[in-house]
């Protein structure tokens, strides 16, 4: 494996805190409030390093609230994930603290800088791979890479170094010459990786990374990712796969209906539920539907 000595850092400038609160609104029910509860209590116990912080954030679209009134400090050097059912407000939010949309009201910062008053300082520590990722398709894996380093400010001989081995690392070598519009789903979503850690960020924001995503892929992803986080950086990721959100992640903020109904720790949202999607379906408040009665003319063959 190529030298990768470029890819750490010790995650400065992230807020001294005394870590996540427990989400607001909503009544997820008693386990899951005394769950709510736990996070907020060992997290005040702790003193940790913040490397996001949300404050009374809310965005609508016309009638929609799709953000409504979220708090969330996210801890640095941790691999978090914002868990949360289909139309939950996850892409709204990420793209709030990253800097894609403005929000209503609501305050966000970033490694300690407010991402709406100091944009450049912070896009400059983050790196971002987006829902609906749109890349240059007629650039080749490794001229997308060039170009962006160059955007970065990074020197060209760095650039041609770190790109060389994140497309070694990433298994994109052999279609480094290859447009960008022939490249597969998971391709794309490693090359979109690729450009978002190229220039080292102390942040790293991904909507649904392993989505489309082979298990292979998956893995060598998962290997990068676990890599980066280990060396003090943090990673925000959001997804509906419970059980790898189970596997990867330390801390995990459950959002539903533009709420927050937990943040905390892996074990803390957890709580006494055999695994994080039982808990995750008490906070949401999901019911399993029973297949009788409505759905009766499906299967069995008959008109
Ligand atoms: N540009 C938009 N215009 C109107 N409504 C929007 C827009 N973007 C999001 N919404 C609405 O806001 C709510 C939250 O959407 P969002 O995409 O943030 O959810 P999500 O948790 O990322 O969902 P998924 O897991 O399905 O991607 C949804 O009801 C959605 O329809």
């Amino acid at each position: 494996m190529p030298d990768q000595a470029w890819q750490g850092h010790d995650g400065t400038g992230a807020e001294a805190d005394a870590g996540a609160r427990a989400g607001a609104g909503g009544a997820p029910g008693a386990d899951a409030a005394a769950r709510a509860d736990a996070g907020a209590r060992g997290a005040r116990e702790g003193t940790r390093e913040v490397a996001v912080r949300v404050g009374g954030l809310w965005k609508r679209f016309g009638e929609q609230v799709a953000v409504a009134g979220i708090d969330l400090a996210l801890p640095a050097g941790q691999f978090i994930g914002l868990v949360g059912p289909n139309g939950a407000g996850k892409t709204t939010t990420l793209s709030m603290i990253t800097g894609l949309l403005r929000p209503d009201q609501g305050r966000v910062t970033v490694a300690g800088r407010d991402v709406w008053r100091d944009p450049a300082e912070v896009k400059a520590r983050i790196g971002v791979l987006p829902e609906g990722l749109r890349l240059f398709e007629r650039l080749s894996g490794r001229e997308l890479l060039a170009y962006t380093g160059r955007l970065r400010g990074l020197p060209g001989a760095e650039v041609d170094k770190r790109a060389d081995q994140l497309l070694d690392v990433l298994d994109l070598a052999g279609s480094r010459d290859k447009l960008v519009v022939d490249y597969s789903t998971g391709m794309r979503k490693k090359i979109g990786l690729a450009a978002a850690l190229l220039h080292n960020p102390e942040v790293l924001f991904l909507d649904e990374p392993f989505e489309g995503v082979d298990p292979v892929s998956a893995q060598t992803i998962r290997d990068v990712l676990v890599r980066y986080t280990g060396s003090g950086a943090t990673v925000v990721f959001s997804s509906h796969v419970m059980e790898l959100v189970e596997s990867l992640c330390d801390w995990v903020a459950v959002m539903a209906a533009g709420r927050i109904r937990a943040q905390g720790t892996l074990a803390e949202v957890r709580g006494d539920a055999a695994s994080l999607q039982s808990a995750f379906l008490e906070l949401v408040g999901a019911q399993a539907r029973a297949a009788g009665g409505s759905l009766d003319w499906l299967g069995g063959g008959a008109k």
